[in-house]
């Protein structure tokens, strides 16, 4: 947790945010609609005798009172999936419609992918792709499990990746989950600091803003492209965000979401952000009792 004293200065509450990091997170599952509504979902745990909560922000998101979330019923059919509950804000921040031609740019192993799917009533397409090889089986694995359809998987670098093998020249939106230092994961994972280090986060930090370039390169005039991490450097966060407004032809924009979160960041080691950037969103794990994630939403203005 030492690490997490240089956000001292900009996180609110700094004690109760390091007490919330210092807790277990509880178990949540998002009902896969593709498959079941929430009703039925809902139905099928109480017959099962396992006890949730419904999250206020997005009735789809539940929290469940077992420790096996993956042995319920809901869970052998696919209706539902084992998925932190602030990872499922990205894509409702997207917010992609059936017919949508969407890339998730970073899709293994799925969680964010099937959601996309499942949020278009799987119509449209979701191209999703992962460089790591070793991830697309879970990928390939979640999505026959969930019965998202219209899931179409690509295994290349982000950074560089073609077009060409499509009938269609861009996307309408994209997701950069992006690979990060994954400090936001610490209640879930209490090993995730422990290869934490600056020159860490630079090098990660220079592959996300490749990645989020090629995204919003890749999508249509008008075009939206969420930016997100589960982490809280702005190095990772803010940073990329403001180096695609200085080299990409976009724009940040607002969002509403029915959590309470902190703005972006103004300035961070003496590096002033464009204005724009406080509309995205930090969620701290003392907010929400979720772990953490950064969010940004862009249009592509040409
Ligand atoms: C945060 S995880 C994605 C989680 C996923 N969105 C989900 O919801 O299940 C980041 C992913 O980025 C992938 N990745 C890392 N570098 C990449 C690159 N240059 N191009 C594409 N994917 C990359 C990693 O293999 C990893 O699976």
């Amino acid at each position: 947790m030492e690490s997490f004293e240089r956000y001292r200065p900009i996180i609110d509450d700094f004690e109760a945010f390091l007490a919330a990091c210092e807790r277990p997170l509880g178990n949540a599952v998002r009902v896969n609609t593709i498959k079941a509504s929430v009703e039925r979902t809902t139905t099928a745990l109480e017959e099962d005798g396992v006890a949730y909560d419904q999250a206020d922000w997005n009735p789809r998101v539940l929290r469940l009172e077992t420790n096996s979330p993956g042995s319920t019923w809901t869970s052998f059919h696919g209706f539902t999936h084992g998925q932190e509950e602030v990872s499922a804000v990205p894509p409702v921040v997207l917010d992609p419609q059936p017919g949508d031609r969407v890339w998730d740019c970073c899709a293994a192993p799925g969680g964010k992918a099937t959601q996309l799917a499942a949020l278009m009533d799987d119509r449209g397409t979701v191209v999703a792709n992962d460089s790591n090889l070793g991830r697309i089986s879970a990928l390939r694995f979640n999505a026959e499990r969930l019965g998202a359809t219209s899931l179409a998987v690509t295994n290349d670098d982000a950074r560089n990746y073609s077009l060409q093998r499509f009938l269609f020249d861009e996307f309408d939106r994209a997701l950069v989950d992006a690979p990060c230092s994954c400090e936001g994961t610490i209640r879930k994972n209490p090993d995730a600091l422990d290869n934490w280090s600056p020159d860490h986060i630079n090098s990660v930090a220079g592959i996300q803003k490749g990645i989020l370039r090629r995204a919003l390169q890749a999508t249509r005039e008008g075009g939206t492209v969420v930016y997100s991490t589960c982490t809280f450097a702005p190095e990772e966060n803010e940073a990329v965000v403001q180096h695609a407004l200085e080299t990409e032809d976009c724009r940040v924009v607002d969002f509403d979401l029915g959590l309470e979160y902190a703005p972006g960041l103004a300035e961070w080691d003496g590096e002033t952000f464009d204005s724009s950037i406080e509309q995205a969103a930090r969620i701290y794990p003392h907010h929400n009792d979720t772990g953490g994630f950064f969010v940004a939403k862009l249009e592509v203005t040409a």
